[in-house]
């Protein structure tokens, strides 16, 4: 069953939440008075569709269906998570989690966005919230801070992985949680940096993105620094740098006023650097290059790689589309398209390439035969482009065995788009023993389950198979030229 989530206040960070839980096929309820919640929201997920499936290398599920309320009791009833994400004024707060607490069922979570209240302060009048502390953009971003009574964080975890999120619960309830307390110091710094005109916005931007914010998405603080003390490692690292801490190397207890003249001159400088650009146009920037960065460390697993992979399993079916088994499934993410408007020769193979190596796991040459030392190598591989394809599309590929006696592997994957072919990658791999990089034998089980789908599969019509470039198509439709 198809399970809901209320977000009740949907400006930047609700519309962040309602996409994170459409997108993983949630129904999402809307409540909030602002009458352009609608059109905000709506741009959001436009930016959030484009975005958030090119992390996954399987098609994500069904979007939910998106309602909009204009009755807070009406947006809560039956649903399975409520995600309050009002102004950060603790009153407010007391105000609309202390009726929420009324309103939704028992059985519903019930999280905050807050960015610094405790959960002792927010359920102060009588509510039962936790924290659930997302990041902004929050489709994108996994970190999801949660602070509160056991039972419900625990609850609320499990709920946020099934949405991709990475949760962090805390030990124990502290103003501004953790990573905030973090961005706080770096963000009371800089305004004195500003303040005493030492950097300007543009500056201290470069100084941050030029060097450790690069470093701390892949390792954080602590192993970054692990990795400065030398082999000598974190000791030798502290006895150089702990005495700094004592030097005049930070103001952090201090916090400049917010005068006018220093608001004009920070919101002024900023106009400067990015002012050329509209707020969605910014947003779409920081979403490709997060979705590149985050691709990036998914190959090794790290930060937020490893959480994407995990989502990705999640997201992996065992399916069969006629007679032959669906071996891929993705999205085209807008960054597989090219200069001609629409999906880049270059991903037809991509997508191909995924569907051998789930095909290998399929009959058992996965990832721990790879570690015995055994494998697949491709020697061939022959692309008929037959159709367009455009970002958003959703493309399954099936896998057809042409042959696989002893060492030989020869596939014929389709690549479907919706009920149009869009592509045939036809593929030929030897097994190889990974020690000696010579072709080998598979071992036997691997052996068996390639000849059971071989036989399986060998009165299946393969229109389009054993063809080399140019040569002519006897009966098929034209595939009109290249697409690509
Ligand atoms: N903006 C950010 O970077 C982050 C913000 N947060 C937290 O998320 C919460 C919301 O912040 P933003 O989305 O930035 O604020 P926002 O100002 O963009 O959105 C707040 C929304 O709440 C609506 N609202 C006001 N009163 C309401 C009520 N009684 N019932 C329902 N909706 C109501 C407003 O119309 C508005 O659309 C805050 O607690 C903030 O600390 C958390 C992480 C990051
Ligand atoms: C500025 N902020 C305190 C609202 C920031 C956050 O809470 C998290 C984020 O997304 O930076």
């Amino acid at each position: 069953m198809t399970r809901s989530a209320a977000i009740i206040g949907g400006g930047v960070i609700g519309g962040g939440w309602a996409a994170r839980f459409l997108l993983n096929g949630w129904n999402v309820n809307v409540f909030d008075p602002d009458p352009e919640a609608e059109r905000k929201i709506g741009e959001v997920l436009s930016n959030a569709r484009r975005a958030l499936p090119a992390l996954y290398d399987n098609a994500m599920p069904d979007e939910g269906e998106l309602q909009f309320f204009s009755d807070m009791g009406q947006a809560v009833a039956n649903v399975d998570w409520v995600q309050e994400s009002v102004p950060e004024r603790l009153d407010l707060k007391h105000k609309v989690l202390g009726a929420l607490s009324d309103l939704a069922p028992e059985t519903a979570v019930i999280g905050s966005s807050t960015s610094g209240f405790k959960p002792s302060e927010l359920n102060a009048e009588g509510a039962r919230a936790i924290v659930a502390h997302p990041f902004n953009p929050v489709y994108l971003l996994p970190l999801i801070e949660l602070v509160g009574e056991a039972e419900r964080t625990e609850k609320a975890a499990e709920i946020l992985r099934g949405i991709g999120m990475f949760p962090l619960t805390l030990r124990k309830e502290i103003d501004a949680h953790i990573a905030d307390r973090l961005l706080e110091a770096v963000w009371r710094e800089s305004l004195w940096l500003v303040k005493d005109g030492v950097a300007t916005t543009e500056e201290i931007d470069e100084a941050i993105r030029m060097a450790f914010g690069i470093r701390w998405a892949q390792m954080g603080l602590f192993e970054t620094y692990r990795i400065a003390g030398g082999e000598a490692g974190m000791k030798h690292f502290m006895a150089q740098f702990g005495p700094a801490l004592e030097w005049p190397w930070t103001k952090l207890m201090d916090v400049p006023e917010f005068t006018d003249e220093l608001v004009d001159l920070i919101a002024g400088q900023s106009d400067d650097q990015s002012g050329h650009m509209s707020i969605r146009e910014l947003e779409r920037l920081r979403d490709d290059n997060v979705v590149g960065m985050i691709r990036a460390l998914k190959r090794s697993g790290s930060g937020a790689g490893g959480v994407v992979n995990a989502h990705d399993a999640n997201l992996l079916t065992n399916e069969t589309k006629d007679g032959l088994p669906v071996t891929a499934r993705r999205q085209v993410p807008a960054s597989w398209t090219d200069y001609n408007g629409h999906m880049n020769e270059t991903h037809y193979l991509e997508a191909s390439s995924l569907a051998t190596d789930r095909f290998m796991a399929i009959v058992g040459a996965d990832e721990s035969y790879i570690a015995s030392g055994k494998s697949y190598f491709t020697v061939e591989t022959h692309i008929r482009y037959l159709d367009e394809v455009h970002a958003g599309d959703k493309l399954t590929v099936t896998t057809q065995v042409m042959g696989g006696e002893g060492k030989k592997l020869h596939l014929f994957h389709r690549l479907w788009n919706g009920e149009s072919l869009a592509a045939t990658v036809e593929t030929l791999l030897l097994h190889t023993d990974l020690n000696t990089r010579r072709t080998c034998l598979p071992e036997e089980a691997v052996a068996k389950a390639v000849a059971a789908y071989a036989e399986e599969h060998a009165g299946k019509d393969a229109d389009g198979h054993g063809r080399h470039v140019g040569q002519r198509q006897a009966a098929a439709p034209s595939p009109e030229g290249a697409v690509t």
